[in-house]
This record gives structure tokens, C-alpha cells and sequence, in this order.
């Protein structure tokens, strides 16, 4: 077993050690979510998570933010143990990040404004995301006034000009149409390649998964969800997501990691069948 002290520079960035997830049920009762998680992510790595619905996956996503603690084993970030929010950590969701009232630049520039960064710096850098993300012109807009694809390249800049260490992504271009989620997902990879964050990246779509990322994690169907599958994605890059799909080693890892997944699929929709 590798084992590794605090702080070295080699530590992962993302490291859940035997975490266990109960939430209890408003009948008292103890409901497992997640049971004995064992999952490293290295720096400026691309993991996606993929498994039936409700096993797990946002839940594991809100404990490497730091949104829930476990119930019992470890997150360590950069080997360190996460008390709190994780501060290196930036998420995307799949509903709108942007305030309706606040312009583009305004939105974009407030993460820095937050952390104490004058205006007239924050919003010299938020200009340069808002370029970097396809909006240029557009930094006066509201949010009302673009389009689906747009205001998701605003979360991305909203998130982005922190440079945070991680980037959390949950189901995060599911409300786009299928070009412009290609766009999106295209603009993510240049954007994450520039960078050296690790990203972590739930999605329903196992295609998206092995497109984007180096690694794919297939958990099983809940209660008391574990890893399934731990699979590389040796694809070459840089990537272009509607092309690779074409690509002969694409299609057989797709085909490796559905028969994991569909198999869990199956135990979900039978277990809810019968609830
Ligand atoms: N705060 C909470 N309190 C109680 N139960 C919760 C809480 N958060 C999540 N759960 C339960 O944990 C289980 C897993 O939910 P989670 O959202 O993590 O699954 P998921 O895999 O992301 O689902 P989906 O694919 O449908 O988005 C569900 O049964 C859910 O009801």
C-alpha cells in the first residue's frame, strides 16, 4: 500500500480514503449514500463519475467541496484533511451560477471582487476570461439577454478567473443542445489544458465521460454505492469531442465501461420498481 504523509508535493489532489455517506431519514432511519470510497484524483487530472441515478454522485462531489463531511474516513485535499469548504475548489452546476441583476462583467469579476481584489483589477481580469470563454462584446449583457451556451460560458469564466486548484462539474452542460454542448465541452478541454486543475465531472452521459476525461469511475447502483470500475482513457490530445467518438478505441472502451454500467442500471431500476 502506498502510503503517503501530509503535505509532499506528490500528494493527490483529491483523495477520499474509506469515506461512508449516511444521511438520516426523516423517519430516523439511517440511510447509507456512499460506503468505504477509496478515490485519488492527481493534479491536472480530468475524472468523470458515472453511475445510475441517485447513487451517489453529487454526494461525492459535495464532499470533496466540502459542502458535507463524511461519516466516517477521510477527504484529503493536497494531503491535507478537508474541514470546511474546500477554498481550492470551484464548482459549476447544472442550474445557472450568474445573478439576473448583475451584468456579465459583473458576475465574472466577483469572485476576485470577493476576495478582495480591486475593480478596476478584477474587471481587467475578468475581461480576459470573458474573451478566453467566446463573450467578447458581451461583457455589458445580462444574463436574460443571452443564450443557454452563453450563460454557461459565463459560469466557466465565473469560475475560472479564481484559478482554482479543483473544478467541480456537475451535469453542467446537460441543459445545452447537443453543438452546443460540443462547443462547450471543446472550449472546457483548450480552457483545462492551459491549466493544471483536476477536474471532477459527473455526468449521465457515459459518451461525454470517456470524451472528455483521462479517467472514468463507475459507481454502483445505490444504497451504500462503491466504486465499480476505475477505467484510463488513454485517448490522444488534444481531443475533439464530436470527432473521437468516431475514434476504434473509443468505441471499445465505451462498449468496456456501458457493460459495468448498464449492469447497475439494471439493480437501480429494478429497486425502484419495486419500492
Ligand atoms: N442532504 C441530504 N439528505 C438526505 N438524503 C440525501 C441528501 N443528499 C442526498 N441524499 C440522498 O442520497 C442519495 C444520492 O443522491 P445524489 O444526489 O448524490 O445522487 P446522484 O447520483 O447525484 O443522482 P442523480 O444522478 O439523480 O443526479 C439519494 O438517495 C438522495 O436522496
Amino acid at each position: 500500500m502506498n502510503q503517503q504523509s501530509p503535505r509532499l508535493p506528490d500528494s493527490p489532489m483529491i483523495d477520499l480514503q474509506g469515506v461512508t455517506k449516511e444521511f438520516l431519514k426523516p423517519s430516523g432511519e439511517v440511510h447509507t449514500v456512499l460506503r468505504n470510497i477509496n478515490l485519488r484524483v492527481a493534479k491536472g487530472e480530468f475524472c468523470s463519475i458515472v453511475g445510475p441515478t441517485g447513487c451517489g454522485k453529487s454526494t461525492t462531489l459535495s464532499l470533496i467541496a466540502g459542502f458535507e463531511a463524511p461519516s466516517l474516513g477521510k477527504v484529503q485535499i493536497k494531503g491535507e484533511k478537508l474541514e470546511g469548504i474546500n477554498s481550492r475548489a470551484s464548482c459549476v452546476f447544472q442550474t445557472e451560477n450568474a445573478f439576473p441583476w448583475k451584468t456579465v462583467i459583473d458576475n465574472v469579476s466577483l469572485g476576485l471582487r470577493l476576495n478582495g481584489t480591486s475593480k478596476n483589477d478584477a474587471f481587467q481580469e475578468a475581461r480576459r476570461w470573458i474573451e478566453k470563454v467566446g463573450l467578447k462584446g458581451f461583457e455589458g449583457h445580462y444574463p436574460h439577454q443571452l443564450s443557454g451556451g452563453m450563460r454557461k460560458r459565463v459560469a466557466l469564466a465565473q469560475c475560472l478567473i479564481t484559478q482554482p486548484e479543483i473544478l467541480l462539474m456537475d451535469e453542467s452542460f446537460s441543459a445545452l443542445d447537443v453543438h452546443t454542448r460540443h462547443l462547450m465541452e471543446n472550449e472546457l478541454l483548450k480552457i483545462w489544458e492551459e491549466t493544471s486543475a483536476s477536474v471532477f465531472f459527473i455526468t449521465h452521459d457515459l459518451e461525454e465521460a470517456i470524451a472528455l476525461s483521462d479517467r472514468v469511475i463507475v459507481l454502483t447502483a445505490g444504497p451504500a454505492a462503491t466504486i465499480k470500475g476505475d477505467y484510463r482513457i488513454n485517448l490522444e490530445r488534444p481531443r475533439n469531442v464530436a470527432e473521437i467518438r468516431f475514434d476504434k478505441q473509443f468505441a471499445e472502451l465505451h462498449e468496456q465501461i456501458w457493460n459495468d454500467l448498464r449492469d447497475e442500471v439494471m439493480v437501480s431500476y429494478a429497486s425502484a420498481n419495486n419500492a
